[in-house]
């Protein structure tokens, strides 16, 4: 019952009413919290006393202990139709030890909403953190095609793209677009970390994009660790490459290579530029509106003020430029476009200029 679990209940409760939520946590604080916030209808004790009455099985914990609830299913009499899937980062390991429920013939069915937060926690659920997202399922050869379409509707209202992959597949592009650039925003921090030693500014300094780039190195370092530890053959293989890569930027900067600098740039510029906006991936991007505003006291409650008043929450704000006598441009961050297109009327209605990157 953490930001995964809270998440999909949340969803799943919003698009079929009738559906009734049973959940359990290890933690019995975050369970009690579910509840208390109604993102499921009923607590269990234990793992056994709530999967035993299911028709879906979500597991929704650290990929580590997901294999070890995997285990622990083995020996408990589930229904005959249940559907078990999970929501890991990994699939692997978690695929390949679920073939002890597909051998008893229950249909396991791998998953990955390719989206979520450096948050955890069932109080950082949303039910519509899917929306627009990858949702990779990795059924096995010998699961059922029935079940998968059974998962899927499941899983339509969250509004995900749902794909099928291969185990393999989903881990090396995990590995490409998630993990490892989890390891190299983690490892920014570690270095400004220790030129801060010699110069104390740099916090102060870091303060601006330095802190976008490295927002996923405040993630949960337990979820992470075993993330790592699950997808090692596609992260050492990426480590290859991108120690090459690094040296190869070294090397044109001592050498003073403009041209080829000015390509390394350009190059990744090009291909990122053309990466799709509009749907979310598995680090989430998040819905930008600049505000044009006057420097003047009290301005940034003024702002928020107009949109709380439309319950319109934001995720983010940042005051990017602002002088004395000249206008300052306000940053809000949405959680999604619909809140973004709510907060423009609302403020160019209340007579500011807005624009979207
Ligand atoms: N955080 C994110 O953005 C995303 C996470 N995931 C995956 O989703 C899974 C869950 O992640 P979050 O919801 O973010 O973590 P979370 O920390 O918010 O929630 C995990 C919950 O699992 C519980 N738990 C741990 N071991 C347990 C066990 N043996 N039995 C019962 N409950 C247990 C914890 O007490 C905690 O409440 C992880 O496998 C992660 O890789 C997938 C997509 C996005
Ligand atoms: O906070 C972020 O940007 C994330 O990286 C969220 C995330 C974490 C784990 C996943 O498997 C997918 C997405």
């Amino acid at each position: 019952m953490g930001l995964i679990g809270g998440s999909l209940a949340l969803n799943i409760k919003n698009t079929y009413e009738s559906m009734h939520i049973i959940g359990y946590d290890i933690n019995e604080e975050q369970v009690k919290l579910a509840k208390s916030l109604t993102v499921i209808d009923e607590i269990s004790s234990s793992i056994e006393a709530g999967a035993k009455k299911a028709d879906f099985i979500v597991i929704a914990v650290p990929v580590t202990q997901a294999v070890q609830v995997v285990q622990r299913l083995e020996s408990i009499p589930l229904k005959k139709e249940v559907i078990v899937t999970d929501v890991g980062s990994t699939k692997e390991q978690i695929v390949q030890t679920a073939s002890c429920l597909l051998s008893k013939g229950i249909q396991f069915i791998g998953g990955h909403p390719m989206a979520g937060s450096h948050k955890s926690g069932v109080t950082a659920s949303k039910a519509h953190l899917f929306e627009n997202a990858m949702y990779v399922l990795t059924p096995s050869p010998h699961t059922e095609k029935e079940a998968v379409n059974r998962l899927k509707k499941l899983l339509a209202g969250t509004k995900a793209n749902i794909i099928v992959l291969s185990p393999k597949e989903h881990d090396k592009l995990a590995g490409v677009i998630s993990h490892f650039p989890h390891i190299i925003a983690a490892s920014l921090v570690h270095q400004a970390e220790h030129y801060q030693q010699g110069n104390p500014l740099v916090s102060k300094l870091a303060a601006g994009g330095f802190r976008d780039i490295t927002r996923i190195a405040s993630s949960s370092p337990a979820m992470w660790r075993d993330i790592l530890l699950h997808n090692q053959d596609a992260l050492l293989q990426m480590f290859d490459y991108w120690l090459d890569e690094m040296h190869n930027v070294r090397s044109m900067i001592e050498k003073r290579n403009a041209e080829n600098i000015y390509a390394y740039f350009s190059q990744a510029k090009e291909f990122r530029d053309q990466l799709p906006v509009r749907s979310k991936g598995a680090i989430p991007s998040f819905y930008d509106l600049y505000v044009d505003v006057p420097d003047y006291l009290g301005i940034i409650s003024e702002v928020t003020g107009y949109l709380a008043e439309e319950e319109i929450s934001i995720t983010n704000i940042r005051i990017l430029e602002t002088r004395v006598d000249i206008y300052g441009v306000l940053r809000l961050s949405f959680q999604t476009d619909e809140d973004r297109k709510k907060a423009k009327v609302c403020l160019e209605g209340r007579g500011y200029q807005t624009f979207i990157s």
